[in-house]
């Protein structure tokens, strides 16, 4: 991961009283508990700039697993991360379970490159490059990572709050035409039509379910200063609990992601304000309504 501390993150919700909000609205919660991600020592890949592929592929391989069997039991899986590469196995894992599911990515960033696009190295940055069909030929094979079958369409994929994307991101984008409300077109349209257009374009008919992969840096900075990539001119609150409160009142959203919370940076104060706000964020995806 970019920056250590994401591992942290689901404790820092669990501290900050994540299961007791989620049993307030009702809900019967389960916590499945943290996913084994065993560290590997030789963590690089030789010919590539890639930063712990193997690390990645084992805890994406676990998350996989757990995000199937969550959702096949009947559950609605929420995944707290850690990493936003976590999206790799939890997107990976609804697909086994709901082949047809769309994805809702709610982030700063594209989170697109490919491990020859990337300028970091970093796996958070990709992601989606490694679930993407179109992508496959473009994508070079990286040990433990045999297991995954790309499971997305372009037309399966809308983002929503980006504001910092690569070239290389942007050349993808453009050719595969994802559809994208970058933080231009919140200001231009306003979040209500942006959220209209995104589930109109992904699901017409209003039947698939729904992947909502939110990275916290999604928000602005003021909201979510604990977080590894931070980028001025984000979503606000109100933004991010809209997002969640009309996916959630699809009755279709099946696998939520909590990315990126990262409590080993900021201090006290900006932990809390970052746990809060993925507190809030998690609530109206579950339930939580601003209209009680
Ligand atoms: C925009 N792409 C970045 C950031 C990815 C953020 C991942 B997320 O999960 O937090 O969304 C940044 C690449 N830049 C690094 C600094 C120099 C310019 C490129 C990358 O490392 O690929
Ligand atoms: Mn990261
Ligand atoms: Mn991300
Ligand atoms: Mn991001």
């Amino acid at each position: 991961m970019a920056k250590p501390g994401t591992e942290h993150g689901p404790d820092a919700l669990r501290e900050g009283g994540l299961i007791k909000k989620l049993m307030g609205l009702g809900l019967d919660v389960h916590d499945y508990g943290d996913v084994g991600t065993p560290s590997h020592e030789d963590d690089h890949h030789f010919d590539l700039p890639v930063k712990n592929p193997k690390h990645v592929a084992t805890a994406s391989e676990n998350i996989a697993a757990d995000v199937y069997n969550v959702i096949k039991s009947g559950r609605t899986c929420l995944a707290l991360g850690g990493d936003h590469s976590m999206a790799i196995g939890s997107i990976f894992g609804h697909s086994l379970a709901e082949p047809e599911h769309v994805v809702v990515w709610v982030d700063a960033h594209a989170d697109i490159n490919t491990p020859l696009t990337s300028s970091s190295g970093n796996m958070h940055g990709m992601p989606l490059s490694f679930l993407v069909k179109e992508l496959q030929p473009y994508i070079s094979k990286l040990p433990g990572f045999e297991f995954i079958k790309p499971c997305l369409s372009a037309k399966n994929i809308a983002y929503i709050g980006l504001r910092d994307v690569d070239p290389g991101e942007r050349y993808i984008i453009e050719k595969l035409g994802i559809q994208s409300f970058s933080m231009s077109e919140v200001d231009r349209h306003g979040i209500k039509d942006v959220v209209e257009k995104a589930m109109h374009y992904l699901d017409p008919e209003g039947v698939k379910p729904i992947h909502l992969s939110f990275d916290i840096d999604a928000l602005d900075p003021s909201l979510a200063p604990s977080t590894g990539t931070p980028v001025p001119g984000g979503l606000s609150i109100r933004e991010g609990n809209y997002i969640c409160e009309e996916l959630a009142a699809t009755g279709r959203l099946t696998c939520v992601d909590i990315a990126e919370v990262n409590p080993s940076l900021g201090n006290e104060r900006d932990n809390l304000i970052t746990v809060n706000s993925a507190l809030s964020i998690i609530t109206h995806c579950f339930g939580g309504r601003r209209q009680g």
